[in-house]
């Protein structure tokens, strides 16, 4: 809702997540995540007891989110899907627990925020390389220009990410 003094707009609602998803998922942990142009985050997730469901948003600037399926059983195992989320845009997108969950910032800056359905557990996190051919992923920052943390330049292949997580 805009007025002169600006904009107001509920970022979450239980009863429209549940009308428009037919969940009835109980969020316990917000996250939010500054980075700058180029910043590459993922891919990851946490499996066993402590896999985690998302509802992500970006709440400034723009991002390429990106989410890979690592449920076995599933017809869309091993396929990703990728969608902008922006300040612009309000989009936000609900990833189900067994995905592995990255983004990419496109725009000079970006504030990350996100709701979680099970309490981080370091321990439990498998990470799978965000440039594993099997996917392809344009995350839209040219090479030179991509800012990964040590641990995103050698998280494992898909193969081996589907192995750990299993193991859990
Ligand atoms: C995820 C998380 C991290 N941390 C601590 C651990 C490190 O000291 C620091 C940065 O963690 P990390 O480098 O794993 O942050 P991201 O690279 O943004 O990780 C996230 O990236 C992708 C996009 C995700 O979807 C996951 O939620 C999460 O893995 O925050 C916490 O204290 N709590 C948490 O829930």
């Amino acid at each position: 809702m805009g007025d002169s003094r600006g904009y107001f707009y509920e970022t979450f609602n239980e009863a429209h997540f549940k009308k428009h998803t037919g969940l009835d998922i109980h969020f316990v942990q917000d996250n939010q995540s500054l980075s700058k142009y180029g910043v590459l985050r993922g891919l990851h997730m946490q499996g066993g007891a402590f896999a985690q469901a998302k509802l992500v948003r970006c709440f400034k600037g723009q991002v390429l989110d990106v989410v890979v399926d690592m449920r076995k059983d599933q017809p869309t195992f091993g396929k990703s899907y990728s969608i902008l989320l922006s300040e612009e845009n309000h989009t936000q997108l609900f990833i189900p627990r067994g995905f592995a969950h990255g983004f990419s910032v496109l725009s000079d800056e970006a504030v990350f925020v996100y709701k979680c359905d099970n309490f981080y557990h370091r321990e439990s996190e498998i990470g799978v390389a965000y440039n594993d051919p099997q996917f392809k992923i344009d995350w839209k920052i040219p090479e030179a220009e991509r800012i990964l943390s040590e641990k995103d330049q050698n998280n494992p292949a898909f193969a081996e990410a589907v192995k750990q997580l299993y193991a859990l």
